[in-house]
């Protein structure tokens, strides 16, 4: 049986972050991939233009319409915009009984760009992270969450970890990408009675544009069939394939985006020879048009 996977999350034209890397990573993962826009963003891989955020009830009216109709097996929050729309978020995840909820508390773009009003942060302290399964800060985030002004380190990450789940949700996976000085890029897992890292080689890369977009929506996708320490396990991996294959894309000035697709893309020119009888052909999309410029 497939899984039906809802992200609730904020746009981004460019493809690279929001919903567009969610649906791409649900995918990705062998989801079904649906969304539930909070806000329009105008933004590019060099930054955010503006956003408008959609009226709370119809944010609402989306998340009813998916529930209403489709059984959700999964759900990613990211971008939420505003104090009102978290109410209305967890009010209807709530009634909905959603289950499986992972959380990217995402307030700042990669660029700097504010994406969250300030309001906002009790209100998703309050009312979504104890509705979470797990919930994703990176090491700014998890200031924010705690009202710390933490000096970074893997040793001060363990005690921001431990501090983060007792705002209530039932794991923290607090991301490591801003500790920009290590050799790997640490993560910390951290649940009931485990704490787990997740090491991966830092790679040296400016196309990073929706890594925590991508990693939460790779968890979500996992969750419905696997426990918390794999679904992380495997989404971290998926991730570092995607970020190291990045820059084969040629998308933007700025951060550019991940390459969700990297494996299918490989086997793209062999399936769709098999699929079509024409045999060996190197006519894919990304052949054809990849480095045009
Ligand atoms: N340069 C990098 N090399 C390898 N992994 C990275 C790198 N930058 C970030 N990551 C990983 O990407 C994921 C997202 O991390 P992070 O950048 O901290 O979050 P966010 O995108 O929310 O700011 C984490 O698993 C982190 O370890
Ligand atoms: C709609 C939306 N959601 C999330 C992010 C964060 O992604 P990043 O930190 O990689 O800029 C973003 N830029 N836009």
């Amino acid at each position: 049986m497939t899984m039906n996977i809802l992200s609730i999350a904020g746009t981004d034209p460019t493809g690279g972050a929001g919903i567009h890397a969610d649906i791409k990573a649900f995918s990705a993962m062998g989801g079904y991939a649906m969304a539930a826009i909070t806000a329009v963003v105008a933004q590019n891989t060099r930054g955010v233009r503006s956003f408008v955020a959609l009226d709370p009830s119809f944010v609402g009216d989306q998340i009813d319409a998916v529930f209403d109709d489709v059984r959700v097996d999964a759900v990613k929050i990211g971008m939420v915009a505003n104090a009102r729309i978290v109410e209305t978020i967890a009010q209807r995840l709530y009634a909905h009984r959603a289950g499986n909820i992972v959380l990217d508390p995402v307030m700042v773009a990669k660029s700097g760009d504010h994406l969250l009003e300030p309001d906002a942060v009790a209100a998703i302290s309050e009312l979504l992270v104890p509705l979470a399964t797990v919930t994703t800060p990176n090491l700014p985030e998890a200031d924010v969450l705690l009202g710390t002004d933490a000096k970074w380190s893997l040793d001060a990450m363990r005690t921001s970890a431990v501090e983060l789940r007792q705002l209530g949700s039932e794991w923290i996976l607090l991301k490591g990408g801003h500790l920009h000085g290590s050799a790997q890029s640490v993560d910390l897992l951290h649940g009931p009675q485990t704490t787990i890292e997740l090491s991966a080689p830092r790679i040296r890369t400016r196309s990073d544009h929706g890594t925590g977009c991508t990693l939460s929506a790779a968890i979500a996708a996992l969750l419905p069939t696997c426990s918390v320490e794999d679904s992380a396990r495997m989404a971290k991996a998926y991730l570092h394939g995607a970020l190291a294959a990045s820059e084969d894309l040629d998308v933007g000035h700025g951060h550019g985006p991940l390459h969700h697709f990297h494996q299918l893309w490989r086997e793209l020119p062999r399936s769709l020879a098999e699929l079509s009888g024409t045999g060996e052909t190197t006519t894919t999309q990304s052949a054809e048009h990849g480095n045009s410029r």
